[in-house]
């Protein structure tokens, strides 16, 4: 039997991981054994450190690139390594600037086609953002021909961040969303909250002897925009272009660290004027920061032009990795240090 797999898709800060922790847990309730890849484009680890917190899962993790293009042979290495594990799924992570199209032919190569089988892709939005993408990411074709991608070969489109918008965004980008993908369900949810039964339906625990996964009829409930049938504005774009590329063109990971020695710790005020500062061009940035001896180190994420803070139990060096568009290195660098000169 065919090893089901799971891709997690869509564009930085749109609430993949949240997704992965739900489907762990879920996972967890029904005696599934997954194996789980995450695929980071920074040096550091921050989502795998998440998940390893949250759920104790062990995760594959593939850092620095992407497994759509300059990753790509590490992907097929580590799969069949996991499959050694003899896992019950596969869940696959990508990083928010992957096309998934890439990694499903993937899993069609010779080593792979007969031991796994693309079980489903969801693409998250991030509905507070997903609008402004095309202008804001316009200097970055490739990236934008890649967020259309991961529209477009989804089989499920889970448009999240619902909690920040009003009504009527959310029936702009459904209206968005169906040029480019006329038949995948579409959900409305915070926190990538969905019902997992339908994606996780027909996976069994291999110690009970299944048969292959088969999908449900997709009752994915949340808040579906009922009015809105897919013939309205239902014209699928396709894309000309058919030979590999890679995603994105102008897309960069720094990881920065925190200076040691007689520094001064910055309030969270500053730190958060100081992601905003680079308006458009820091997409992402997540990381561990120690503010004080008296507080626990504190997971910070900064996604969709907004900071969010929570105490963690992270135990190494602080560190945050910036993800931007024409982001120039030396210049965050030396602002970076200068926040916590004494
Ligand atoms: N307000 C709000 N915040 C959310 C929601 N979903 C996720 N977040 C927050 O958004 C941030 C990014 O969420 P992640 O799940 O890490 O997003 P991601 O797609 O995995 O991010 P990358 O892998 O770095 O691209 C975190 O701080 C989440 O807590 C939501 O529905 N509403």
């Amino acid at each position: 039997m065919k090893i089901p797999v799971i891709i997690l898709s869509g564009f930085l800060g749109s609430g993949k991981t949240t997704l992965l922790l739900s489907l762990l847990k879920e996972s967890k309730v029904r005696g599934l054994n997954p194996g789980v890849v995450m695929n980071e484009l920074g040096k550091r680890d921050v989502d795998g450190y998440i998940l390893q917190e949250h759920t104790g899962t062990t995760v594959t993790k593939l850092l620095d690139g992407c497994v759509c293009c300059s990753r790509k042979e590490d992907l097929a290495d580590s799969l069949l390594v996991l499959l050694r594990g003899r896992p019950d799924a596969i869940y696959i992570e990508l990083t928010g600037v992957a096309n998934p199209e890439e990694i499903a032919k993937t899993l069609q190569e010779t080593a792979l086609q007969e031991r796994v089988e693309l079980h489903f892709t969801i693409t998250l939005l991030d509905a507070e953002n997903a609008l402004e993408y095309n202008s804001r990411l316009s200097s970055d074709k490739q990236l934008v021909r890649t967020l259309r991608k991961q529209l477009s070969t989804a089989d499920l489109i889970v448009v999240n961040k619902s909690d920040l918008v009003e009504p009527e965004t959310l029936w702009r980008i459904e209206k968005g969303v169906r040029k480019q993908n006329s038949e995948a369900e579409i959900v409305y949810t915070h926190y990538s909250e969905i019902n997992l039964s339908p994606i996780l339906s027909g996976i069994i625990p291999r110690k009970i002897i299944a048969p292959a996964p088969q999908r449900a009829p997709q009752t994915f409930k949340g808040a579906t925009l009922k009015q809105m049938n897919s013939e309205q504005g239902a014209t699928a774009v396709k894309e000309r272009q058919e030979e590999p590329h890679a995603s994105f063109s102008q897309v960069t990971a720094i990881t920065l660290t925190i200076p040691q020695a007689g520094t001064t710790m910055p309030s969270k005020e500053r730190i958060e004027a100081f992601f905003q500062e680079w308006g458009d061009n820091l997409l992402r940035a997540k990381g561990h920061i120690l503010l004080s001896e008296q507080e626990p180190v504190q997971l910070v994420q900064y996604a969709g032009m907004r900071t969010s803070w929570e105490a963690s139990r992270y135990p190494g060096m602080p560190y945050v990795v910036f993800i931007g568009i024409n982001l120039d290195e030396e210049l965050l660098a030396d602002r970076w240090n200068a926040l916590f000169a004494p």
